[in-house]
């Protein structure tokens, strides 16, 4: 534990060099962060800090020593309900209190959770619990519907037919003691992830894994104690540990929680306005809905922002910095990890590059047909004693292709400059050749945002005759720009302009872009799309 500590006062003492060079992540044998950190340190010396705020759709707050009661309360009645060191509790809950309240819970008990969105159907359930060898189940009482049959233990918010009542642990002791120490190694959460371009693959991570390897998440944003952060990310998915637990509340800042049942780009800016955000975090998808705002109306108090989750694309970063004067850095990571990648507060940011490897985190990029490291290939992570503690420890009941030849293999495609800053390509099943040249959707998607008619784009191959396959681009349209002929000849002189030949635009449909449940595009989707309407760049351009 005061290995933790130590480490954790390492980063938020170090500049970003410091911290690159001299960060060792900390090697406990045995930790419970929410015993040790939360309570141990945090509600024992900040009591009174405001650890959890929630203000929309429902509103909440609570300070450390609170929060640290009520989840005593809820491990001693879970415990009373039977649930065990090792058993494995899924958790679907919307951004409500009780949800941080039953991760800490559950986290002092050496339970092992899943988290899960609520915007699962009765199928998606079956299978994950299933899956995952649920035992218990903690959901809103208005979703127990979707949850029949099954062998576990039903734990209803609010009031539903046949499951116990979550309120009844507000009766419980608010003294915990644990029935022995919790390993560092032993299974902390298992994460289905967001399933972009294959199945959802189920990762584990470990007591250390998440919550100490989540101090690099927590030196990228640059939280110190007594920041008020917020992240847009739903609950059920590991962005939302990253952002709305782990980074925050290592360094000691408050969560705030904008609760909303529609998003609204005017909402969300009100909020980090009243609510006198510090430090904001979202995905691209989020801030590319956010420029499309009248930015600089907003005075803001935020000291920093960063983005992460998809590709920033340098015209969002252009844009906010005329709007506000701050830079979004941004950062990389993935379920199977903490952040990575990253710009930190002071690191001079290159818009289109990603940043340099995180502390703690070692890059090695190898080529995916020679296997040969060097400066372009895939994102892989030693496992040898460089091995990153934010690294999961494996796939529950899956291939170990992933850690292969002395390497985790991110199934990313990046290069990096002779400065060691890294720029995504995108991903390996995304990546694709045209004219026999190797095509990043992402820098191709990045010249179309450029244009003022594009709120979003996603570029894929299309089959061609001579070149095999061309670029095409499905757009969103912004505001006020019609799907018509006059648009795509202005997007297609726009990417001739700015792309040389073999890259260039070729294809063009107007459309809604698919996404999956948690926001991201999915490219593999739009691949197997048949045209529907089509617009071709040598019909339109002389
Ligand atoms: N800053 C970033 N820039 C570019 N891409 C990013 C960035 N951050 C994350 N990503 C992308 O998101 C991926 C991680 O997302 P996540 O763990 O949610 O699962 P997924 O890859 O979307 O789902 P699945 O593995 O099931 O297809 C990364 O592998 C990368 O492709």
């Amino acid at each position: 534990m005061s290995d933790f500590r130590a480490a954790r006062d390492f980063l938020l003492g170090s500049d970003p060099d410091t911290a690159r060079r001299d960060f060792r992540w900390p090697e406990p044998s045995e930790f419970n962060w929410a015993l040790d950190w939360f309570d141990g340190v945090l509600a024992a010396e900040t009591p009174g800090a405001v650890a959890l705020k929630i203000v929309g759709a429902s509103s909440a707050s609570y300070t450390f020593a609170e929060l640290s009661a009520r989840s005593n309360q809820v491990a001693n009645w879970l415990h009373q309900q039977g649930v065990r060191r090792g058993d494995r509790i899924l958790l679907m809950l919307g951004n409500q209190a009780e949800l941080w309240e039953s991760l800490l819970a559950a986290m002092k008990l050496g339970a092992v959770i899943i988290p899960a969105t609520t915007l699962l159907t009765a199928k998606d359930i079956t299978e994950r619990v299933q899956r995952g060898g649920v035992a218990h189940v903690i959901a809103n009482a208005a979703d127990a519907g979707k949850f029949t049959g099954g062998e576990y233990t039903k734990i209803a918010v609010g009031d539903a037919y046949t499951w116990l009542s979550y309120h009844e642990a507000y009766e419980a002791p608010e003294h915990f003691v644990p029935d022995g120490p919790t390993r560092a190694q032993d299974t902390l959460l298992l994460y289905f992830t967001s399933g972009t371009t294959s199945q959802p693959k189920l990762v584990e991570h470990t007591h250390a894994s998440y919550p100490a390897g989540h101090l690099s998440t927590m030196f990228w944003i640059g939280l110190e104690p007594g920041d008020v952060h917020l992240n847009v990310s739903s609950p059920g998915w590991a962005k939302h540990a990253w952002s709305n637990v782990f980074a925050p509340w290592n360094a000691g800042a408050t969560v705030l929680i904008h609760d909303y049942q529609r998003f609204s780009a005017r909402a969300l800016l009100e909020v980090l306005r009243d609510e006198q955000v510090t430090t904001f975090c979202a995905p691209p998808t989020v801030w590319r809905m956010l420029i499309q705002e009248e930015l600089a109306a907003w005075r803001l108090p935020l000291r920093t922002a960063v983005a992460a989750g998809e590709p920033l694309n340098p015209e969002i970063i252009d844009q906010v910095a005329k709007a506000w004067g701050i830079t979004i850095r941004d950062g990389y990571g993935q379920t199977e990890t903490t952040a990575q990648i990253g710009n930190a507060p002071d690191d001079p940011v290159r818009p289109g590059s990603m940043g340099r490897p995180l502390p703690g985190y070692e890059v090695v990029l190898i080529d995916p047909v020679s296997g040969e490291q060097g400066d372009d290939g895939e994102i892989c992570l030693p496992l040898d004693d460089r091995r990153p503690l934010g690294l999961m420890s494996g796939y529950v009941g899956g291939s170990s292709e992933a850690m292969r030849g002395g390497f985790y293999h991110t199934g990313d495609v990046a290069t990096r400059d002779r400065d060691g800053y890294i720029t995504y390509v995108g991903r390996t099943d995304d990546v694709f050749k045209a004219s026999d040249y190797r095509i990043s959707p992402f820098e191709l998607e990045s010249v179309l945002l450029e244009h003022a008619a594009v709120a979003e784009a996603a570029v894929v191959p299309a089959p061609d005759p001579v070149r095999l396959a061309v670029p095409k681009a499905y757009v969103t349209l912004a505001p006020g720009f019609e799907p018509d002929e006059a648009t795509a000849r202005a997007i297609f002189e726009h990417c001739r302009r700015e792309l040389a030949p073999f890259k260039r635009i070729r294809r063009l449909e107007f459309d809604e872009l698919p996404k999956t449940i948690s926001g991201k595009i999915r490219r593999v989707e739009l691949r197997v799309r048949r045209p529907r309407r089509e617009f071709r760049e040598e019909d339109l351009t002389p």
